[in-house]
């Protein structure tokens, strides 16, 4: 027993090859760790997830092909890979440019503080925040649909092309004149970018996820649609029921409150990230009141 034990380590263990580890290598470990486990995130929360199925299927077609050699089969593989490669980054190039921009919006770079030093760092105001609230109840109450769109990182300029532009500051009573029925600017949606409404009736992408309640029509598809394609905050107002629902990240929240709106326009209001907290009772943030 002994002498095979000395063996088994003189034949593995001896003559195998123990590189030395430093600490570059382990760094370098950790990024390739992140950067898997984000493509797999990636993959898991958008269609990708299908194509790596298919890609799996095809995968054990082409071994099944290979074990038995079929070379006709295997002949055919290897000349479409290259056109189904490209293929892929055409069907996928929403979410490939999507994953792209949240990279871009993950701004490491301002947080060292080097590129946006000399931009102010608040992206709209707490009277914005109070404004964009009070709009969206005052319409709910009376049932007037609205859509609304709050820019973040991801500028939204192809979006408002597809509206009629305005520059104004954002008011309750603008807001509201918009979305007033029987107005020439109350179709679509409108575009908020810092403190001012850039355009509205505007054209937002309808998202084709399968899973969403049948119950929701056009306006709340458009709401998840563009919260799929950009990092923007997008608040609907349902002319049928006066709910308020928002939807950011392609997860779309119903029937929410003042202080739960309120308390997510904080969260986006900083560019680093800062937030503070809403408080309803005053309609100001809870700092304010100090
Ligand atoms: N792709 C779009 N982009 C912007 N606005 C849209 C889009 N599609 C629909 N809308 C707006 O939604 C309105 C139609 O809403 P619809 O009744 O179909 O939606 P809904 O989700 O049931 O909302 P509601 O509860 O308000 O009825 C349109 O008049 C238009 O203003």
């Amino acid at each position: 027993m002994q002498r095979w034990v000395t063996l088994f380590f003189d034949k593995y263990i001896h003559e195998s090859y123990f590189p030395s580890v430093g600490i570059t290598d382990i760094v370098e470990i950790l990024i390739i760790a992140v950067v898997v486990y984000e493509i797999m995130l990636w993959i898991k929360n958008t269609k990708a997830w299908m194509l790596l199925r298919g890609m799996l299927m095809l995968g054990f077609f082409i071994l099944f092909a290979a074990i038995f050699q079929m070379h006709t089969i295997l002949f055919l593989a290897k000349e479409s890979i290259n056109v189904l490669a490209i293929a892929a980054v055409v069907v996928f190039q929403p979410e490939l440019r999507r994953a792209l921009e949240k990279l871009g919006e993950k701004n490491l770079l301002s947080n060292i503080n080097l590129f946006d030093k000399n931009k102010e760092n608040q992206r709209f105001s707490d009277e914005t925040v109070n404004g964009i609230v009070k709009a969206c109840f005052d319409m709910g109450r009376v049932k007037t649909g609205a859509l609304i769109v709050v820019e973040q990182a991801i500028h939204l300029t192809e979006y408002e092309k597809t509206g009629i532009e305005l520059d104004c500051k954002v008011s309750p009573q603008v807001l509201i004149n918009i979305f007033e029925h029987n107005t020439p600017l109350h179709d679509g949606a409108v575009i908020i970018r810092g403190n001012r409404i850039t355009s509205a009736t505007c054209y937002l992408p309808l998202s084709d996820n399968m899973q969403i309640s049948k119950d929701f029509g056009t306006r709340h598809r458009a709401a998840l649609g563009m919260s799929e394609v950009c990092d923007a905050l997008v608040i609907v107002v349902s002319e049928e029921t006066g709910q308020v629902s928002v939807a950011m990240g392609g997860q779309l929240v119903r029937g929410v409150t003042p202080d739960y709106l309120g308390t997510r326009l904080c969260q986006i209001q900083y560019r680093n990230g800062d937030s503070k907290k809403f408080s309803l009772r005053k309609g100001r943030r809870k700092d304010e009141d100090a």
